[in-house]
């Protein structure tokens, strides 16, 4: 059989390590796919950068078109990034017919619904195993390996610069910037890095994620996202003081609020008990957690990030795809998990409505009854707590740290019992509020 052909837009980090890894490999894919996957067609900025990593056989163009429109191309590879070209290439890849395979998690988290309707229109695949926690093959396990179980929630370290530069603070006591820095060299971090800092790229990968666990449209713009951007090193040290790890976890789950089903979907700094295998997971690693009805809990662990981890995904697609060009369109595994006439409309719920614990701190003078009217406000709330920490006041000095964890109550109920203690003659400035899950 004639090898497929490929057409990559893109040859950066995770293009250059498909280009890599395809060729080192090329024998065992070829055995594995049934067929030789040859790239034909390259799409670059500078064809003096790109020649001694394509060789002499590879064509090499500037023009991003020529790929998509390119009648002996079967599946084009988007590894541009970014949204408005990108989208741009991949409608007119899928109009002319090719199957595409994308590590573009920011272009499906925001434009998915429409790509994927129009790859089903067009009877083609669009593959984007890498475009969640890079390497690891959690879009394969959630569509293909659990299909059996009622999915409850997900929860991972699926920004790979986040938790770099969390480990590298917490392990070495190294600044912010120098660790950001470092992740940039090492090819993890995007190309606005303020999409990883932000947590706007876990968002992204959450709201992909969310989409194939629950049967529901990719609706990115419902997400809660929050980064780490202001998150202090102290919260860190005292979390571990408490026996707790803080890390960027993109979680989503099922909620019944008031006897009506919603989906929580939401990106932040999460405190984890220290025990947890997760709350162990450091630099670049991602890791992502999965509870269902029948298998219950599993955990999916490797390289989120970087050339050929990435690529590893990317290939495996087009292995996919190799395999399944001549299948039924009907046979194939749906895009989003479920059947597209078989997604459902459960919203995605307000902040306000969820349901955690809590890490709290406030920074108080140091006065009789201060801890008396912080547990009285929280007990007004109906909000109990596990855990409380006083620190003594620094020698010579009048203000010190309560830190408090709750149990689970519902993020309007914090927030409400927040803005009483903040309201406190003995209460300095505003309290942290970083939220806590058990991950049991
Ligand atoms: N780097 C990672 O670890 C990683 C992991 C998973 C997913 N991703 C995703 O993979 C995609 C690529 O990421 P990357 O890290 O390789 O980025 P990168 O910046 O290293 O590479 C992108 C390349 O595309 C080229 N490019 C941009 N516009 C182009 C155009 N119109 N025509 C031809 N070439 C063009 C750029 O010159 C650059 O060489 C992004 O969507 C990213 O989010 C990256
Ligand atoms: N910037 C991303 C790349 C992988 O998607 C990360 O740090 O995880
Ligand atoms: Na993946």
């Amino acid at each position: 059989m004639k090898p497929i052909k490929i057409g990559l837009i893109g040859l950066g980090v995770v293009g250059a390590g498909t280009f890599n890894v395809l060729k080192r490999n090329q024998e065992e894919i070829r055995r594995r796919a049934g067929r030789g996957i040859e790239i034909a067609m390259v799409a670059v900025r500078s064809l003096e950068r790109a020649r001694p990593i394509v060789g002499a056989d590879c064509e090499l163009v500037t023009d991003p078109d020529l790929v998509v429109n390119h009648p002996d191309i079967d599946i084009v590879v988007e590894l541009i990034g970014g949204n408005d070209t990108a989208r741009d290439l991949v409608l007119k890849a899928i109009n002319n017919g090719k199957h595409v395979v994308t590590a573009n998690k920011a272009l499906l988290a925001l434009h998915g619904n429409e790509i994927f309707a129009a790859a089903q229109a067009k009877g083609v695949m669009v593959a984007f195993e890498a475009a969640v926690a890079g390497g690891i093959p959690i879009i394969k396990a959630l569509r293909e390996g659990l299909t059996a179980n009622r999915i409850e929630s997900v929860a991972g370290i699926i920004n790979g610069t986040t938790n770099f530069i969390l480990s590298e603070m917490r392990d070495k006591g190294l600044d912010f910037a120098t660790v950001l820095k470092q992740a940039q060299e090492l090819g993890y971090a995007e190309a606005d890095p303020t999409f990883d800092i932000e947590g706007v790229d876990a968002a992204h990968k959450a709201t992909i994620i969310a989409s194939i666990a629950f049967g529901i449209p990719v609706q990115f713009d419902k997400a809660h996202v929050e980064g780490i951007s202001t998150l202090q090193a102290i919260d860190i040290r005292y979390a571990e003081q408490l026996g707790y790890r803080i890390k960027l976890l993109g979680i989503t789950k099922r909620a019944v609020v008031d006897g009506v089903e919603g989906i929580e979907l939401r990106v932040h700094p999460t405190l984890i008990p220290a025990k947890r295998l997760i709350a162990n997971v450091e630099g670049a690693m991602n890791a992502v957690l999965v509870q269902a009805d029948a298998v219950g809990a599993t955990l999916y662990y490797g390289k989120g990030a970087g050339g050929e981890p990435t690529a590893s995904a990317v290939i495996a697609d087009l292995v996919d795809i190799t395999r399944l060009a001549t299948a039924d369109p009907e046979c194939r595994v749906p895009h989003l998990a479920f059947q597209p006439n078989q997604m459902t409309n459960v919203a995605i719920l307000p902040m306000a409505e969820i349901t955690t614990s809590y890490y709290l701190r406030v920074y108080v003078k140091d006065q009789l009854g201060v801890m008396a009217d912080l547990t009285r406000i929280l007990a007004d709330a109906s909000i109990s707590i596990d855990a409380v920490m006083q620190k003594e006041p620094g020698e010579g000095e009048t203000r010190t740290d309560i830190i408090i964890l709750t149990h689970q109550t519902q993020e309007k109920n914090i927030d409400a019992a927040i803005g009483r203690i903040e309201q406190l003659d003995a209460v300095v400035g505003k309290a942290v509020k970083i939220r806590l899950e058990n991950l049991s």
